[in-house]
């Protein structure tokens, strides 16, 4: 197994930089999720990895090597993408057997190594199946043995499960995770979806127009964003944008709010707040219930969103639309065109510098 090291990676097509001055540290056997909006770099980031691609600048190791001048079958790394391809007049024994064949392994060891493979994705028994006789998650398993089959050091997945539906992709994201843990590869993910990422990672990369703006744990990125982008690409945030007044912002009509001890920015400055929407108690009146949820403002109910376990009330004030989620707890439910006053603690506020 191998870490992968990408330090100061930079790729241009014509005069579009599809990557920026790109440094990201995958530690060894660890889960990385690189999000980002489309056209962001992600799938590019992998192609330099993999090898498919060079980058016009920088650095790119592999357990502490540099592959600048190996090529792609030499880097020994398993790809699955969401087009699989695998080979239809084949069967699955064979598809994922490819790798190895190619190699020119001996059939034995073909044989085991295959078993192994499908065993592992617990498609055992199907080893003599076509793919057309497969579901669309039990092909993407055969995707991930022909990766693994070949012992890489590093899995690239760009959108492995894209093509699945909800609930299938809910199963393949369990699996995918629990065979990462088994074989301990260093995987590194491509996916649109945020919440995939929060479910499945050590580690998050948000990438925008090829640059990284943040990277770290998922509880890391999801607490403390460091720009209004990081917040409400992954997850929901209201934000809130004013003055800075060292440990917070004053808004245009002059409501102070406080942020989490520690953030601090110059007073006067461009700033914002970011406030996750399960973060704000919402209530019919001024009460205060916790001492310690120390920012409030008013506003009205303009609409409510019923999910089953949880709600969501959209809130306006001053021109602005705020979001509240609430557990359902069987409790009164506000309804539309209420006055309502919203409270939240300050370790729920995170300050961020404008630009
Ligand atoms: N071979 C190429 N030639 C020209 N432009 C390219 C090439 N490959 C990628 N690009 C451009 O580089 C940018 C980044 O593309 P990339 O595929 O890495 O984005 P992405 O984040 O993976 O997007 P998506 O989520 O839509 O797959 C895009 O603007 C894309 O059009």
């Amino acid at each position: 197994m191998a870490g992968v090291q990408v330090a100061n990676v930079s790729r241009s097509f014509g005069a579009h930089k599809a990557l920026d001055d790109v440094s990201i540290d995958f530690a060894d056997g660890g889960f990385y999720a690189l999000l980002g909006p489309s056209g962001s770099g992600k799938t590019t980031l992998l192609r330099q990895i993999a090898g498919f691609d060079f980058p016009d600048s920088g650095r790119i190791s592999i357990g502490g090597e540099s592959v600048e001048r190996v090529p792609v079958e030499k880097r020994r790394i398993g790809m699955v993408f969401q087009n699989y391809a695998l080979f239809p007049n084949m069967s699955v024994a064979d598809n994922v057997a490819f790798g190895l064949s190619v190699r020119g392994e001996n059939k034995a060891v073909i044989a085991t190594e295959v078993q192994r493979a499908l065993d592992l994705v617990q498609l055992g028994k199907l080893g003599g199946r076509r793919p057309h006789q497969l579901s669309g998650g039990q092909r993407q398993r055969v995707a991930l043995a022909r990766a693994i089959v070949t012992k890489p050091r590093v899995l690239l997945l760009d959108e492995p499960l894209g093509a699945l539906d909800k609930a299938l992709r809910v199963d393949m994201q369990i699996e995918l995770k629990r065979i990462q843990r088994e074989i301990g590869i260093t995987t590194i993910f491509v996916t649109h979806d945020q919440e995939e990422a929060l479910t499945m990672s050590d580690r998050i990369g948000i990438l925008r127009d090829g640059r990284l703006v943040q990277e770290g744990p998922p509880e890391e990125i999801y607490d403390r964003p460091k720009s209004e982008f990081a917040a409400t690409f992954l997850g929901d945030a209201n934000i809130f944008r004013g003055d800075a007044t060292g440990n917070g912002i004053r808004l245009p009509d002059g409501t102070a709010i406080a942020a989490k001890v520690g953030d601090r920015l110059a007073g006067g400055a461009k700033a914002s707040c970011a406030v996750r929407p399960e973060r704000i108690r919402i209530a019919t009146d001024a009460v205060v219930s916790d001492a310690a949820d120390a920012n409030m403002l008013k506003g009205k109910v303009s609409k409510r969103i019923f999910a089953g376990n949880n709600s969501t009330y959209f809130v306006e004030r001053a021109g602005q639309t705020l979001k509240v989620i609430v557990q359902n707890t069987g409790a009164d439910r506000l309804a539309e065109g209420q006055d309502v006053v919203l409270r939240w603690s300050p370790e729920s506020t995170v300050l961020i510098a404008a630009g």
